[in-house]
């Protein structure tokens, strides 16, 4: 049986649904010849730790009351009582994670998972690549931030896997990574990347606020910790420059034009997100129901769209054909739009669930399972 240990950053609802599918695929995964062994989680505050993580793991009784206490919203660092392991606080935890990435990597292997928001996990990833460890992402901050952090997560490209910070669950980056590695050149990419914007702009269209329906995507689980992470178009923007990165283009955040799709006065500087949900997004409710009104009238709707093409990167808002592939997007459905020279008159087209922590969890856990060949 090969045992493959794992720490994972991040108990949110995506890291949550993580540890759930671990457990419930236990038998599957056994039949398989394989044992994910969870010897640590993280939050924002803290790590617990099994007590020797050459020989012992957090036991499935464990990541089930992990996954209760955190869905109260209770820190790790309470949890002193659960027994089995340790608890360090966050200074601490960082440094574990690099001591166990350290000896893990010089035995049977390790790898870790973001499944956090945050950009702070980017140093200690690094150092988890360097150490000889892997790497699995749902997380899209590490990889967007300078080109040099960039080639050096990369660097090990066996070591690092992504499939979840674009399009959640579904194949897009394995298959422009596929497109690339044959040689074949990707010259556009056009697609709708957002579960949260495709789940509002496609709910507005039936009438409801769009303040309603932005809270719903929160609730079921398509947003980003701070919608306005979505909202603004960033979280659209981290994905394109992901897959231009993917394609070869030396490129930053900065190089994209993004469109916000609310005030910048509204922004994280200047209100709360409860404030921000609560009350200010309302104010927003009546420009869009516009802008969908006058699309409709053309027989179009409203779509935030990414484009990759001729060196330009943008994503922003379109009026366009409701009976366009991007157009007919109903729900958190994405769908990707590869243009290549094999795919050159009729793109490779990628469609499905773009968002939801079921799904994205469960890319989480193929991209772990893809690694398999690198433990001992
Ligand atoms: N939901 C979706 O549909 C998709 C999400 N993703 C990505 O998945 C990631 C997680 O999303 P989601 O689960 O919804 O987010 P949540 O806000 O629900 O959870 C984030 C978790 O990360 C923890 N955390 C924050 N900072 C740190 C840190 N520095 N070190 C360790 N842990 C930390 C938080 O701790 P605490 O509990 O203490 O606050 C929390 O447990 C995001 O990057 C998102 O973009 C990607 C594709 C789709
Ligand atoms: N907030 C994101 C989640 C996936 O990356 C989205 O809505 O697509």
């Amino acid at each position: 049986m090969k045992r493959i240990p794992v720490v994972i950053a991040g108990c949110g609802g995506v890291g949550r649904q993580l540890l759930e599918h671990i457990v419930n695929c236990r038998a599957l995964h056994s039949k398989q010849g394989l044992v994910l062994r969870v010897v640590g989680v993280c939050d924002s505050q803290s790590m617990l730790v099994a007590n020797d993580i050459f020989t012992e793991e957090l036991n499935d009784d464990v990541l089930a009351r992990i996954c209760l206490e955190k869905s109260r919203g209770t820190s790790l660092s309470e949890l002193n009582d659960i027994g089995d392991c340790q608890v360090f606080d966050y200074k601490e935890a960082t440094m574990q994670v690099i001591d166990i990435a350290g000896l893990l990597g010089r035995s049977t292997g390790l790898a870790v998972v973001d499944c956090t928001a945050s950009s702070e996990t980017l140093e200690v990833l690094k150092q988890v690549i360097d150490s000889g460890c892997c790497v699995v992402l749902a997380n899209k901050k590490p990889l967007t931030s300078s080109m040099e952090d960039y080639q050096k997560l990369t660097s090990h490209i066996r070591r690092i896997r992504y499939e979840s910070t674009v399009g959640a669950g579904l194949p897009i980056i394995a298959s422009v990574t596929r497109v690339v590695a044959s040689g074949d050149s990707v010259f556009r990419i056009v697609g709708s990347l957002s579960g949260t914007l495709g789940y509002v702009m496609s709910e507005v269209e039936t009438g409801k606020p769009f303040s309603e329906v932005v809270q719903a995507a929160k609730r079921l689980g398509y947003t980003e910790p701070d919608p306005r992470d979505d909202l603004s178009g960033m979280d659209v923007a981290r994905k394109a420059l992901i897959l231009a990165r993917l394609i070869g283009w030396q490129i930053n955040l900065d190089d994209i034009t993004v469109e916000s799709l609310y005030p910048e006065e509204m922004g994280p500087n200047s209100m709360s997100t409860e404030d921000f949900l609560g009350g200010g997004l309302s104010l927003v409710d009546k420009d869009i129901a516009e802008r969908v009104r006058v699309a409709s009238l053309k027989g179009n709707v409203l779509r935030y769209v990414c484009l990759i093409e001729d060196s330009r990167v943008q994503v922003g808002s379109q009026e366009i054909s409701k009976a366009s592939s991007i157009g007919r997007l109903r729900g958190s459905d994405n769908v990707v739009e590869i243009y290549s020279r094999c795919y050159k008159e009729y793109p490779l087209v990628i469609q499905g669930a773009g968002a939801g922590n079921d799904t994205t969890a469960a890319g989480v856990l193929a991209d772990l399972i893809d690694l398999q060949d690198l433990f001992k």
